[in-house]
């Protein structure tokens, strides 16, 4: 790591804290995750260190896709159990940008927020072709760059490879995702959820980018949360979501409530009859209905993208929603292979995506 000069702190989280740092050899500027560190030889450091290995084996996967962060390096002591994520420098992150003076509450406009999904539903997708769910997309999770316009998706601290479709799929835990951007699937407790989870999280940043940075479901809990994502979309189609009942909170009374029909357009009255359908694509309660990132880009609101004169730091396919969706293809490609990273004091083995 002595090839790196630490400058300033530009994010902390739960896993750990960002750095923005200089590349000694190359002058560039980077990012650098430093993760908490790993509690020594038993099973605690066990455990960091595999959640380590898999945050940079995702971020592998991912690697040369515009829309998702790019990783340099990794690196893993095993003496001091410090562990080190460097990645490019790619901006500001959206819920920074949002709180902005210079912005705070301005919403989006309709061409910036359509501007940012579509960079962010060609990041999921390309994820998603990857076998990688992200599981935490939020607007912090977004970063913007304010140079080149970019918008890229970080922190896959709690990604991991979608097992879903494999014959022999262990269970995922449902304790994922920041509240606000949690599925309603999560919430009632499913342990075989899929890439659904990250399009309903993105429907959220896009209500957010729309509302100027208020948050579409601001729960104080998970069962408050499913409350307002009820009261806002309806819960009339619950009753067609083919595994609700084996949920296992499907039982509880918030789900058997009445409740008047979905009052989602009058939250967004002045959006586009096509920006709405995605939102209300990607805000569809029911997983199997949900559409997919792949879907959701190829839908007509995404056909009208004139060329948008927006600052960065404003910045920013059709299978309609009321079909279920099959399964997701995907069109965005990457130039690296799976192959190895750079992660040093770490054996390198194969991606399993
Ligand atoms: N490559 C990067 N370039 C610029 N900023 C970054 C980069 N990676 C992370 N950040 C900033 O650091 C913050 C924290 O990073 P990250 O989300 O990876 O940490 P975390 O501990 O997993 O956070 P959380 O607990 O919120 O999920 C991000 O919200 C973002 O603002």
């Amino acid at each position: 790591m002595e090839d790196y000069e630490r400058l300033v702190k530009i994010g902390e989280g739960a896993s750990g804290v960002v750095y923005k740092a200089r590349d000694r050899r190359t002058g560039e500027t980077v990012a650098i995750k430093r993760l908490r560190a790993g509690g020594g030889n038993g099973e605690a450091g066990a455990a960091f260190e595999a959640a380590f290995r898999r945050e940079v084996r995702c971020l592998e996967a991912c690697r040369g896709h515009p829309s998702l962060v790019a990783l340099r390096a990794a690196h893993l002591d095993p003496y001091t159990g410090e562990a080190f994520i460097v990645m490019d420098y790619a901006g500001r992150c959206l819920a920074d940008v949002m709180r902005d003076d210079g912005r705070a509450g301005k919403p989006f406009t309709e061409p910036e927020a359509r501007r940012v999904m579509r960079a962010l539903l060609e990041g999921a997708a390309a994820l998603h072709a990857r076998g990688v769910l992200h599981r935490d997309l939020k607007p912090a999770n977004v970063l913007l760059d304010a140079r080149g316009g970019g918008v890229r998706i970080c922190d896959f601290g709690l990604s991991r490879p979608d097992t879903t479709a494999d014959a022999v799929s262990s269970p995922l835990t449902p304790g994922v995702a920041t509240l606000w951007y949690r599925a309603p699937e999560l919430i009632l407790g499913s342990r075989d959820y899929d890439a659904g989870v990250d399009t309903w999280a993105l429907g959220c940043v896009m209500a957010e980018l729309l509302t100027g940075g208020a948050p579409l479901f601001p729960g104080r809990s998970e069962m408050d949360t499913l409350n307002r994502v009820f009261d806002t979309l309806g819960a009339q189609d619950v009753a067609s979501w083919c595994a609700f009942a084996s949920l296992p909170r499907a039982g509880n009374a918030l789900c058997r409530r009445p409740r008047p029909p979905g009052r989602l357009r009058e939250v967004f009255p002045a959006l586009s009859d096509a920006g709405f359908h995605v939102l209300a694509g990607l805000l569809e309660c029911r997983p199997e209905w949900r559409l997919s990132a792949a879907d959701a880009l190829r839908c007509p609101w995404f056909d009208d993208e004139g060329p948008v004169a927006v600052a960065a730091h404003e910045a920013v396919a059709a299978a309609p929603a009321d079909e279920p969706r099959a399964s997701s293809s995907c069109s965005a490609g990457f130039s690296a292979a799976a192959g190895c990273v750079n992660v040093h004091g770490v054996a390198t083995e194969p991606l399993v995506a």
